[in-house]
């Protein structure tokens, strides 16, 4: 590689939204280790949306849970921006995770004896900060939930918590929102509310998402799609149709 193109590639990985590279993660030890990722590198470019799909224990929530900050990579670095994170103390990384990335469960993670409002503001309370009213009010609007500040989760249906989870998620406006599954308990029409708010997300406010998914017509929302399997990106799609992303993951075995 010539000196310019090394530097562009450099310069590719730096100005990511969020990348990594050579990422390892092994569970266990001895004859009871599992090789979950097996060196992965990968940029998400800012304002984009990946999903990451595969077989079933391919690496993709390991994948996930690696480049958001809640596990760590046993070989390989991740990095937010040009910060990385794979190496920091555990104090800081919470600290940085709380304003830089958001997440979004399968199983929504709401608690169930706070109120709506109470959920979406608590990652501003963990990070110590006064309430801010107006940003959760702000946020439960965004996600078609105004006036639901005083509900219960349990008042809820289902698209609706997951609407409150992303709210929650939202609130410190993240630069990466990472959703594990975010349909995955949810009827399809509800779904495709969620994924449309996941991709306008994208689209009004630049936001780069991640998603991890089994399903190929809520990978069509995405700009890419990324195929892990046995621990290694193996393929990827750009602007995937629901009926390439199916061709893509069958012949995978996924
Ligand atoms: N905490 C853990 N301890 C030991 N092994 C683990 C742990 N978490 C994941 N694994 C193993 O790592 C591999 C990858 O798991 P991972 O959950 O990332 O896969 P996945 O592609 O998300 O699977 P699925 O689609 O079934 O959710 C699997 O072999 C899994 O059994």
């Amino acid at each position: 590689m010539t000196t310019a193109a090394a530097t562009a590639a450099h310069d590719g990985v730096t100005d990511a939204a969020l990348s990594a590279v050579g990422l390892h993660r092994q569970y266990g030890r001895g004859t009871a280790a599992v090789q979950a990722l097996r060196g992965v590198s990968v940029a998400f470019a800012p304002g984009t949306f990946t999903a990451v799909m595969g077989p079933s224990g391919s690496g993709k929530t390991t994948l996930l849970h690696c480049l958001a900050g809640m596990d760590r990579p046993t070989g390989g670095t991740v990095r937010w921006g040009r910060t990385e994170v794979s190496g920091l103390p555990e104090r800081r990384l919470a600290e940085l995770r709380r304003t830089r990335v958001g997440f979004v469960f399968q199983a929504f993670n709401l608690m169930p004896a706070m109120t709506v409002g109470q959920n979406v503001e608590l990652p501003g309370r963990l990070a110590g900060r006064p309430p801010e009213r107006a940003a959760v009010r702000e946020a439960l609007a965004r996600v078609g939930l105004a006036g639901r500040e005083r509900h219960r989760p349990g008042q809820l249906s289902g698209g609706q918590q997951q609407r409150v989870a992303i709210a929650r998620a939202l609130v410190s406006r993240p630069e990466v929102l990472f959703a594990d599954e975010p349909t995955g308990a949810l009827d399809r029409a509800t779904g495709q509310e969620v994924l449309g708010l996941l991709r306008s997300g994208v689209d009004t406010d630049g936001r780069t998402c991640v998603m991890v998914t089994h399903d190929p017509v809520a990978a069509g929302y995405a700009d890419r799609v990324l195929l892990l399997a046995d621990g290694l990106l193996v393929d990827e799609l750009t602007a995937p149709t629901a009926a390439q992303v199916a061709e893509r993951l069958s012949r995978l075995g996924g």
